[in-house]
């Protein structure tokens, strides 16, 4: 299974980076920016939904989504236009992305940032604060209810937001009995990479009021928007539709539904 793989490769690389850099190092380089709940704030308009717009080279199930790939252009489109936060992909083997693009981004914009990893460590955590992120995700899938509240303890002690990723009934359950603000249907099955954007329909209902729900990936179109709208959800996160627009202005536009 791919996340297992994804995983198993992950925990060597944090075993590699720990003796490279030990936590005790990492720590002195985290600064207090006194800025916390920026992303929740950000992504809760009161209105409109909000989009948090994604900068992803590639994919396991796609291969290369964007050739030129520039993440200072592309924080600059999203910088320019209509998303209220953007997730920048750090993972390296699988998704082409890179740790240094967190600082990069934030470089080109004020918007908040969530760190999309494989996080399966504490030291992860400590390293996205270090990077500059806002927020970061953790997926249920990948962790035991120890390790979740363990890693949203450290987030939390950090002030960096969390953004729990379930895909089926059962890591709902397990992420409602945390008390992570903001859930997201991933509508891809990271098991299997099936996208179905009814994931978040047959999910919604369970989840109380109170938390921020977003709905992630295979969303496409205005129509694909509306329809999530009408769910209830109160955000989208969007990779591929943005990497392949020739405009990610224009793109963005079209989905909102604005001429
Ligand atoms: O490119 P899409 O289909 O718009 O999807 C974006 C985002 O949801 C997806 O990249 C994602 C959701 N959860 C993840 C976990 C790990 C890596 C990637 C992801």
């Amino acid at each position: 299974m791919i996340l297992d793989r994804i995983n198993d490769h992950k925990r060597k690389q944090v075993a590699e980076d720990k003796k490279r850099m030990p936590l005790e190092q990492l720590k002195e380089m985290i600064e207090d920016t006194g800025k916390r709940k920026a992303f929740s704030k950000a992504i809760k308009t009161g209105g409109k939904i909000s989009i948090i717009a994604e900068v992803k080279q590639a994919s396991p199930s796609r291969g290369i989504i964007k050739k030129d790939f520039d993440p200072l252009d592309i924080a600059a489109a999203y910088d320019k236009s209509d998303v209220q936060a953007i997730s920048v992909l750090t993972e390296t083997d699988f998704f082409l992305g890179d740790k240094v693009y967190i600082p990069l981004v934030k470089e080109n914009t004020n918007k908040p940032v969530l760190r999309k990893d494989f996080i399966i460590d504490e030291y992860q955590v400590y390293e996205a604060k270090a990077l500059g992120a806002d927020a970061i995700l953790l997926i249920a899938a990948s962790l035991t209810d120890d390790e979740l509240v363990l890693l949203m303890n450290t987030a939390e002690s950090l002030g960096i937001e969390v953004l729990l990723e379930v895909h089926d009934a059962e890591e709902l359950e397990r992420a409602l009995r945390t008390d992570a603000e903001i859930i997201g249907i991933n509508n891809r099955d990271l098991k299997t990479f099936v996208t179905d954007i009814k994931t978040t329909e047959r999910l919604i209902g369970m989840i109380p009021k109170d938390r921020i729900v977003i709905s992630e990936s295979g969303i496409e179109t205005k129509e694909d928007l509306d329809y999530l709208k009408g769910l209830g959800v109160d955000g989208v996160l969007i990779g591929e539709t943005f990497m392949r627009a020739d405009s990610i202005e224009e793109k963005v536009k079209e989905i909102r539904g604005i001429e």
